[in-house]
C-alpha cells in the first residue's frame, strides 16, 4: 500500500500508518494561537471557548465575500424546509414514555412521548388544550390511562400534532431551510480556497477535507435547531453512512466547523446546554429538557454568537488511539441553534467526515490525492 496525503508537513506517502486523525491544541480556555494561512486572508486566529467539550471559534475565518458567495450560491441552488430526522425505524416510533412505570402518562410523559414519536415540542398548555378538544381524558384528571388510551391510536394523536404544527411550525425540532452544496471541487476557486484554509488551520490532511459535507442553513424569526448530536455513537454492528451508502448507517462526522455567513440582529447563537457537566446523564436531560433549545437556550452554560466570517470548531469524536481514526463519540458536544429573534441567520456546516474504515476512506483520499497530482502541468526547463 502506498498511501499518499498533503498536510502541512507536505506530501507525505507511506503504508497508512503514518496518518492519524489530529485535534488542534487547545490547551486553556482564553488560549489564542495565530495560524498563517499563506492566502488571500492571511491568518486565522483560533480562540479557546472551552475544554469539555473542546470549543474553539476564529473570528474571521471567512472573509465577507467569501461569506456572501456561498449565501448566493445556496440562494441559487435554492433551500427547501429542513427535514427532521427521526433515528429510530418506523416501527419504533412511538413509544409511550411512562418513565416512572405507574401505567399512567402525566401530562409531562405525554409531552416526551410527542417528542420521541414526532420530534414536536408541545407545552403542558398545548397538552390540555388537546385533551379538552379531543376528550381523549375522559375523567379530566390529566393522566391518560391505559383505558383512556384506547380512545385514540397514534395516528390520531399524529393527525392532531400536525394541527398543532401547522400553526406553529416553531414547535418543530427544527425550524430553518437548508440545502446540501457540492460546489465543483475543481472547478469553484472559492471553495477550493476554502478547503485549503482549512486543512490548513486544523492541521489534517487536503485529502480528507475534501470528503467533507457543505451545508448552508438558513433561519428566520423563531428559526432554531434543538439541541442533538451531529455525529452518533460508535456501534461496531452499523457501518458508517457514506453518500453510496442507502441502508441502515450512522452518521460519522469527526469534527464540526460551523459558519456564520451573516451578522444575526438579535439571538441565533450555537448553545451546548451540557458543557463542563461533571457527568452526562440521559435523566437529568429528560428532566430538565436540556434538548429544548427553543425555550431553554438561556439556561445553556455555554453559548457562542453569531458574526458574519466567523467559526465555530469542535469535535464530535475523540480519536481512537490504537488506530489513530474515529473514536468514541464526545457526547458534551450535544449542541443546537438558538431561536433567531430579529433578524436572519445563515450558516454554513462543514463536516469532515470519516468512516470507521480507515484504509477505505485512505483509499478513497488517494483519488483526491492523484487528481491534484495529475492536473498539475508540468514545469517546463524554463521555468525551472
Ligand atoms: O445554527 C446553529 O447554530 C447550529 C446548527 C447545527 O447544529 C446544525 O446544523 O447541525
Ligand atoms: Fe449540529
Amino acid at each position: 500500500l502506498d498511501i499518499c496525503v498533503t498536510d502541512n508537513s507536505g506530501v507525505r506517502c507511506g503504508d497508512g500508518n503514518h496518518v492519524r486523525l489530529t485535534r488542534i491544541q487547545g490547551n486553556e480556555v482564553g488560549h489564542v494561537q495565530k495560524i498563517d494561512t499563506n492566502d488571500t486572508l492571511g491568518s486565522v486566529t483560533l480562540t479557546t471557548l472551552n475544554t469539555k467539550p473542546l470549543v474553539i471559534e476564529a473570528e474571521s475565518f471567512l472573509s465577507p465575500e467569501e461569506c456572501d458567495y456561498f449565501v448566493q450560491m445556496a440562494k441559487d441552488e435554492g433551500l427547501k424546509e429542513s427535514e427532521t430526522v427521526l433515528n429510530q425505524p418506523e416501527n419504533q416510533r412511538f413509544v409511550l414514555r411512562d418513565h416512572d412505570g405507574n401505567k399512567k402518562l402525566s401530562v409531562r410523559e405525554m409531552r416526551h412521548t410527542i417528542q420521541g414519536s414526532f420530534d414536536v415540542f408541545l407545552e403542558d398548555e398545548d397538552i390540555l388544550k388537546l385533551y379538552k378538544e379531543t376528550g381523549w381524558d375522559k375523567n379530566g384528571d390529566e393522566l391518560i390511562t391505559n383505558d383512556e388510551l384506547k380512545s385514540f391510536t397514534p395516528m390520531m394523536l399524529q393527525a392532531e400534532i400536525q394541527k398543532i404544527v401547522k400553526a406553529n411550525p416553531e414547535k418543530h425540532s427544527r425550524m430553518s431551510k437548508q440545502v446540501w452544496l457540492y460546489p465543483d471541487r475543481s472547478k469553484d476557486k472559492v471553495f477550493a480556497e476554502v478547503q485549503k484554509r482549512v486543512a490548513k488551520v486544523v492541521g489534517l490532511p487536503l485529502e480528507l477535507i475534501k470528503l467533507s459535507d457543505f451545508q448552508v442553513v438558513s433561519y428566520g424569526i423563531k428559526g432554531h435547531y434543538n439541541a442533538h448530536w451531529d455525529s452518533a455513537r460508535v456501534e461496531p454492528k452499523v457501518p458508517c453512512c457514506t453518500r453510496e451508502r442507502t441502508k441502515q448507517c450512522r452518521i460519522c462526522r469527526y469534527m464540526t466547523i460551523l459558519f456564520y455567513l451573516n451578522d444575526v440582529e438579535e439571538g441565533g447563537e450555537t448553545a451546548f446546554p451540557v458543557a463542563n457537566n461533571s457527568t452526562l446523564d440521559y435523566q437529568t436531560m429528560m428532566e430538565k429538557d436540556l434538548v429544548d433549545l427553543y425555550r431553554k437556550c438561556e439556561e445553556s452554560p455555554l453559548k457562542v454568537s453569531p458574526a458574519k466570517g466567523k467559526a465555530v470548531i469542535w469535535y464530535n469524536h475523540f480519536v481512537d488511539d490504537a488506530n489513530g481514526w474515529l473514536g468514541p463519540l464526545d457526547e458534551f458536544t450535544f449542541h443546537g441553534g438558538c431561536p433567531v429573534k430579529n433578524g436572519v441567520k445563515w450558516i454554513a456546516n462543514f463536516w469532515v467526515k470519516t468512516t470507521d474504515h480507515k484504509i477505505k476512506d485512505l483509499k478513497k483520499m488517494q483519488k483526491f490525492y492523484k487528481a491534484s497530482t495529475e492536473k498539475q502541468p508540468k514545469m517546463s526547463k524554463e521555468e525551472l
